[in-house]
């Protein structure tokens, strides 16, 4: 059985991770906003644009504490950031929606979800998502690994030196690879799990735009920072 060992730099590259992200922790509040009170479409609309703004935001802050990550050619940090945002959107809601919470409220969320506005096709692929993450159980700082994994994918369109975005997830993968069989010795499986739904986030990235401009309202508003990040309008 191999012995499994975090070495030093390890232990202060998870420190640096976890510590951004829990910095830049979107307010859970979008959750508790949902479960006050039933919005229309326009309104949900709104909620949606707003949190997805904050939360490129977001991003942007957590992935400027990625080690390395500044030193990247601009252009391909721009074009990382753009690859990745919708897919970080996508598994901060699939967090958000893992959170327990007190009986009965994950039901409600669900159905103010589904009543949103968003049309119908979309939302098995999406809880499809939402479940699959849920039934993992995730630490804060395998959320936090995944998240930076998501951000430094070698292959996003545009990236021109792909070898040195590689350099960068190696270690991310190396050191999520070992806190999954720390973190989950029962389920060797883990770490190729996790990075299965990695591939189930891309799909969602596929939907994305159709799910935008299917929204059950007319003449959909985008902030100017979603305009650049969500290719619309
Ligand atoms: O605000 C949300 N997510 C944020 C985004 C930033 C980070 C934190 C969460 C939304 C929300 C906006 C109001 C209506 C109802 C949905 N949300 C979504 C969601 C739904 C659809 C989309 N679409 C993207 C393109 C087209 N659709 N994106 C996110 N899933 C959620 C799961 C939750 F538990 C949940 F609580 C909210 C969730």
């Amino acid at each position: 059985k191999e012995k499994v060992e975090i070495t030093k730099e390890q232990q202060a590259l998870m420190k640096v991770i976890a510590d951004a992200y829990n910095r830049h922790q979107i307010p859970q509040d979008v959750a508790k906003k949902l479960l006050q009170d039933q919005y229309s479409a326009e309104e949900n609309f709104l909620l949606l644009t707003e949190m997805a703004t904050s939360q490129v935001q977001v991003l942007v802050e957590f992935t400027k504490n990625i080690p390395g990550f500044l030193s990247l050619n601009h252009e391909d940090q721009i074009a990382l950031l753009k690859g990745s945002a919708v897919e970080a959107m996508f598994l901060r809601s699939a967090q958000v929606f893992s959170k327990k919470m007190p009986n009965g409220h994950n039901e409600v969320l669900e159905d103010r979800i589904r009543r949103s506005g968003i049309s119908e096709e979309f939302m098995t692929p999406m809880f499809n998502f939402y479940k699959s993450i849920g039934v993992l159980h995730m630490v804060q700082e395998e959320q936090a690994l995944l998240t930076a994994i998501t951000i430094l994918t070698p292959d996003r369109p545009y990236v021109k030196d792909q070898q040195a975005v590689e350099r960068l997830q190696e270690p991310m993968l190396d050191l999520l690879r070992k806190l999954c069989v720390l973190q989950h010795p029962q389920k060797p499986q883990y770490f190729a799990c996790l990075l299965g739904r990695l591939t189930e986030l891309r799909t969602l990235n596929y939907y994305h735009a159709e799910m935008l401009t299917s929204w059950r309202m007319n003449d959909h508003k985008f902030t100017p920072l979603l305009c650049e990040i969500w290719d619309v309008e």
